[in-house]
């Protein structure tokens, strides 16, 4: 999406510089890439391109030195820290790659924690829903060590989704799943797309994950190197293929 007002999530000529002097990196070079609602969109480039900077800027995570890290109509870059917690509570779910679940609670309060840190109430037909297609059913007073990495994932899925976020950002959220389980999670991550109007903004290595996405932006030295519309595992291998002989 060419187009960044629009956008739910949209970076705007951001600029990350990690240190100073003349050891500082400059992880973003001027980005500005909107995500529009209700898509998929992968993230993908050669490692140290800027996608986990990207994310974690647009997230809230942390805070880019200029330009613009708009979620909706907020500049992300410009509210306190207090505000973005809130934000980050409330207006965004995330899925990482570790899970990161709270060890000490079950299934069931990792998965309404968010709701229930904001206040608020699950949509019941919404948890049965996410509940039920995610298999999760059988589970929920488990605690996650008492979990496989599939089922600890999925419970990272419904606690992402059940708030339903203007976004979910995903960070390599197949990265520590065998291809089986990660294919169940990426389909459920299309599914919420298609069926609940989830907007995902994903950052992955793999072509085979990109392939479930509406469309694939290419970063390469902290910049916007290309895109994919409707990608398919050989187009994304394509087009890093290319990144890589012109760069
Ligand atoms: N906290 C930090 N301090 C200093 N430099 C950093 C920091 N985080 C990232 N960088 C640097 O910024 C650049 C972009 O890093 P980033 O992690 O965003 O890339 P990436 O595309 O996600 O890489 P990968 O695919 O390897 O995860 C890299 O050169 C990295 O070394």
């Amino acid at each position: 999406m060419r187009d960044t007002t629009m956008a739910a999530s949209a970076a705007v000529d951001l600029v990350k510089v990690y240190g100073t002097g003349p050891t500082a990196v400059r992880a973003l070079d001027g980005v500005t890439v909107g995500f529009e609602r209700a898509r998929f969109t992968a993230i993908m480039g050669p490692s140290g391109s800027g996608k986990s900077t990207l994310m974690h800027c647009l997230a809230g995570l942390d805070k880019a030195t200029s330009g613009q890290a708009m979620l909706g109509g907020t500049d992300l870059t410009r509210q306190p820290d207090r505000v973005l917690t809130k934000v980050r509570r409330e207006r965004i779910g995330f899925v990482f790659q570790a899970f990161n679940l709270l060890p000490q609670l079950t299934a069931a309060q990792n998965i309404t924690l968010p709701l229930d840190l904001a206040g608020r109430r699950p949509d019941p037909g919404l948890y049965d829903h996410v509940v039920g297609v995610l298999g999760l059913g059988d589970r929920l007073r488990h605690r996650p060590s008492e979990l496989s990495g599939g089922q600890q994932q999925r419970v990272a899925l419904a606690r992402a989704l059940l708030a339903r976020p203007e976004v979910v950002f995903a960070d390599e959220p197949t990265g520590n799943l065998d291809s089986r389980t990660g294919a169940e999670v990426l389909a459920f991550l299309r599914s919420s797309v298609r069926e609940l109007g989830q907007t995902v903004v994903m950052v992955t290595h793999d072509p085979g994950a990109a392939a479930y996405a509406d469309r694939v932006v290419l970063l390469a030295d902290g910049r916007v190197a290309g895109g994919v519309d409707n990608p398919d595992g050989a187009s994304v291998t394509e087009a890093l293929r290319s990144l890589a002989v012109t760069r």
